[in-house]
């Protein structure tokens, strides 16, 4: 059995016509069903199991070895920092980790972020030599800068659309964010006949071909 942890929403939506390109079989009722677990046969010699896992638990998963590959953006790696490898950019689900506020505030210098990757902001301002209060939220960033809790965001943004629609501005652009398909480690030796099998299929369809292996 090779166990894969997907991250729900905006990734695994991304996520699903690749893998279907790649020829990895999927449930037929993933899609619309309420369940969180689904197994399927595969040609590979292996059933796949798939979780359906919160973004920023895929990593617990595959760093504790009941998902022995994950699927989840590169933000919530950056920010959590688990032992697992990183085989493959998939090149879905892109978006850039961005300082952001209201125009106004641009030129004052910075005391408040808010945001939801509190170790990547502070490693950020740390590294622009300026010390500053983090407050973390759990979503909807934009709105602590909009009713003056904080005068910066450290948040996602994709389209722009968010930040417009709230009278806000990228003040600079510190990561590009994608999906990546992530390991753990002794899966990664134990199983490895299935995971290339799967990291060969994907590398054929990733968008503009591009991927690495660290
Ligand atoms: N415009 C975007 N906004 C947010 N995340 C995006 C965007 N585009 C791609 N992503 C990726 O999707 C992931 C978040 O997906 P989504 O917003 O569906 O989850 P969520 O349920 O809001 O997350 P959480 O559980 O953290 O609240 C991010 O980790 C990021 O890698
Ligand atoms: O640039 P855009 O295309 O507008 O996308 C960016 C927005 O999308 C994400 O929020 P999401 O919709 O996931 O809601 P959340 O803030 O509750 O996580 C992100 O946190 C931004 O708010």
């Amino acid at each position: 059995m090779l166990t894969i942890a997907l991250a729900k929403g905006r990734t695994v939506d991304d996520l699903l016509p690749m893998w279907r390109d790649a020829g990895i079989p999927l449930p037929p009722d993933m899609d619309d069903s309420r369940a969180l677990v689904f197994e399927v046969d595969s040609p590979f010699g292996t059933v796949l199991r798939y979780l359906l896992a919160k973004p920023a638990d895929v990593p617990t998963y595959v760093s504790y070895g009941v998902a022995d590959l994950g699927v989840v953006g590169k933000d919530v790696l950056l920010e959590q920092q688990k032992e697992m490898y990183e085989l493959l950019d998939l090149q879905v689900a892109k978006c850039r980790l961005c300082v952001a506020g209201l125009p106004a505030d641009k030129t004052r210098r910075p005391e408040r972020v808010a945001t939801k990757y509190p170790k990547l902001a502070d490693a950020y301002f740390r590294g622009q030599g300026q010390s500053i209060e983090i407050v973390p939220l759990s979503g909807s960033i934009e709105l602590a800068s909009v009713i003056g809790l904080t005068d910066r965001i450290f948040d996602l943004v994709q389209t722009g659309s968010t930040l417009k629609a709230n009278g806000l501005e990228v003040f600079d652009s510190v990561h590009d964010i994608s999906a990546r398909l992530v390991a753990n480690r002794s899966s990664y030796r134990m199983k490895h006949r299935w995971i290339v099998e799967m990291t060969e299929r994907l590398k054929r369809v990733i968008p503009g071909g591009r991927r690495h292996r660290i």
